[in-house]
């Protein structure tokens, strides 16, 4: 089952929504003064009845139209009491609730910044969304709405079925017939409409995905063509969760025809049973009107119940989806082990066996040989999604990579070198093995200062929205300005950067200015080179430029690496000149270390690659 998709069975909504008091706690009070004041008002609406009670039995029997006139007045104050108080109720929660909402989008996305690479890997970003945005409404709505009146409705039945026992305990006992069968609905419609929610709210995540893929890969569907099928595809999900909300809507449909008909019988016997009373002379018409006026007024909290418990049933769903995001362990959550020296991070834990126990035994806390470069130590790694019997996509790495060196990865396309360069900011977690940075196993650094040490850029560079300078300057420690852009740019050879609109403050991104391809690429290379890292990691970063460019960025970039310790995913024979070793990669396994020469002269894997005959690439 894919990790977006959860079982509603056994929940309980109660229980589930339990988890939101800690945003709830510092607002508890207000919510509490709310809900309060909104029992009063439903009470003072109880008040009316008896009110016309005293006027059908006082001065409209004894013909005094000055006391119908006092009777109206008053009905007039209840009413406007009612009204204010429902007004001011509003009033109070408005802004504590948007508040909780605000707070736990701000700790999903928080939360999402420090979820690990894995994670974001097997989940579908709709659905992240849909849980960032819908389900997070759903929520405030629910706590606006559904928490408070579930509870002055109970209050106001409670009041209104007392009040109208005292009227008649007859005609109230009448009245109360309906309440199992309808308690016994409630129940059932509760757990069913749980699973169906559930199934909507997924659904809409789905349908968030299509949308965002069919966005980010507009240019694809309009290139094949595609977008008749995409339409149709994104109809039949459209369908699919239209079917399911109509499902939603017979099953609330169903709750409110027996929640309403219920009671309606049950008023319409106690109003024939009432009248005969009054024809014998065994009640007065003030006692039936004040009855039965109760009853209607208890009709809308009685009604209500129905899409209040639907709405409930809704936010326990968001709630469960929001947790399920919020419950994902934190790619630091390792820290303290980290930071003890115990060395080893959990996640091999998880692997198997035979994947284990390899790693060489040098211990975290071991005493820093400094300035050591990178050093791979029996590297094995794994994703976590691979299937159980495949073999792993690296394998006992042994590589050196001496301070100050640059080292060429080179390999056939999936041998792992991508893989291999995710690994030393630990954007996956080695399976077994070490990696070291000057002696130091990376577990053992802090991520913040691992990924202060290493500096990377990626063949697909992702610009944010966001100005040239602050794109390129996200590399940098927090002083860095203008003289530390500029040097950035001139060795990205990004010059173009002052060219734009408005030189260096244009926006680009999703919503900027649309970079080309190799324009971007050197964004991210200034990117990588701003912070003036100690160790540079960079996945084929000069793919999208032209030969004459990739020239020019190649002699800027000499001068960085001669001061940096750097690995390079490298395809073409220029971007391998850039380095001073050269490791070759197959399948995932380190087969071959040495200058590009000797390489070439002694390795046919190696010079075949280089020749451009390999037709895997
Ligand atoms: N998130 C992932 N989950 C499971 N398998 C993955 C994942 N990412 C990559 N792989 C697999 O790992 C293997 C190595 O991929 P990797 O991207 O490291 O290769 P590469 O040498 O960088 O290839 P290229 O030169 O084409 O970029 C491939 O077989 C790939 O299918």
């Amino acid at each position: 089952m894919p990790p977006t998709r959860a079982t509603t069975k056994d929940r309980s909504a109660g229980r589930t929504l339990l988890r939101l008091w800690p945003y709830v706690r510092p607002v508890r009070v207000r919510l509490s003064v709310a809900a309060f004041v909104a029992v009063i008002a439903s009470c003072v609406g109880l008040v009316i009845p008896l009110v016309l009670k005293w006027m059908v039995d006082g001065p409209v029997a004894d013909r005094d139209p000055g006391g119908v006139w006092l009777g109206a007045l008053y009905l007039l104050l209840l009413g406007m009491a009612e009204a204010v108080l429902f007004g001011l109720r509003r009033w109070l929660v408005a802004r504590p609730l948007s508040r909780v909402e605000a707070g736990m989008r701000a700790d999903l996305y928080g939360h999402l910044q420090r979820l690990p690479v894995a994670f974001h890997d097997r989940w579908a970003s709709g659905q992240l969304l849909s849980r960032a945005t819908t389900d997070l409404m759903l929520l405030r709505m629910f706590l606006a709405f559904p928490l408070t009146f579930l509870l002055v409705n109970g209050v106001t039945i409670v009041v209104g079925v007392l009040i109208m026992l005292l009227q008649d305990w007859t005609l109230g006992l009448v009245i109360l017939v309906p309440t199992v069968p309808v308690m016994w609905t409630c129940a059932v419609f509760e757990k069913r409409y749980a699973a169906v929610a559930r199934l909507a709210q997924d659904q809409v995540g789905d349908l968030t995905t299509v949308v965002e893929e069919s966005v980010l890969g507009i240019r694809i569907i309009k290139g094949f063509g595609r977008h008749r099928s995409q339409a149709r595809a994104f109809r039949d999900l459209v369908w699919r969760l239209r079917g399911t909300e109509l499902r939603k809507a017979r099953m609330l449909a169903a709750i409110w025809g027996v929640i309403v008909t219920l009671p309606e019988l049950a008023i319409g016997a106690a109003l024939v049973w009432g009248s005969v009373q009054v024809a014998e002379g065994e009640l007065s018409a003030g006692t039936l009107v004040a009855f039965l006026s109760t009853a209607l007024a208890l009709r809308w909290p009685v009604e209500s119940i129905g899409f209040l418990l639907a709405m409930s049933q809704e936010a326990a769903t968001a709630t469960e989806r929001y947790f399920e995001v919020r419950d994902a362990a934190r790619e630091d959550a390792d820290r303290e082990d980290a930071d003890s020296g115990a060395g080893r991070r959990g996640p091999s834990a998880r692997f198997p066996a035979p994947l284990r126990g390899a790693a060489p035994q040098v211990p975290a806390s071991a005493p820093a040989a400094d300035s050591d470069g990178i050093r791979f130590r029996s590297v094995s790694f794994r994703y976590p999604d691979a299937s159980p019997g495949s073999p792993p996509t690296l394998a006992e790495i042994d590589l050196h990579v001496r301070t100050g060196e640059s080292m060429a990865l080179v390999g056939a396309t999936g041998s792992g070198k991508t893989t291999l360069t995710a690994l030393v900011p630990r954007l996956h977690e080695t399976t077994s093995g070490r990696i070291t940075l000057d002696g130091r196993d990376i577990t053992a650094i802090p991520r913040e200062e691992l990924r202060s040490l290493v500096a990377v850029a990626f063949e697909e560079p992702t610009l944010f929205s966001a100005s040239v300078g602050e794109n390129v300057l996200m590399g940098a420690g927090a002083g860095a300005g203008a003289p530390e852009l500029e040097r950035a740019l001139a060795i990205a050879q990004a010059d173009f950067a002052h060219a734009l609109p408005a030189g260096t403050a244009t926006q680009v991104g999703e919503q900027g200015l649309s970079l080309s391809g190799g324009q971007r690429q050197r964004l991210a290379l200034a990117r990588a080179v701003v912070g003036r890292p100690r160790f540079l990691v960079l996945d084929d970063p000069l793919s999208a430029l032209d030969v004459h460019t990739e020239a020019a960025v190649e002699a800027a970039l000499r001068e960085v690496l001669s001061g940096t310790t750097a690995l390079i995913v490298a395809h073409r024979p220029s971007t391998v000149l850039l380095a001073d070793r050269v490791a070759l990669l197959s399948d995932g396994r380190v087969t071959a270390v040495g200058t590009h020469q000797e390489l070439l002269r002694g390795n046919a894997e190696y010079a075949r690659l280089m020749s451009g005959e390999d037709h895997r690439r």
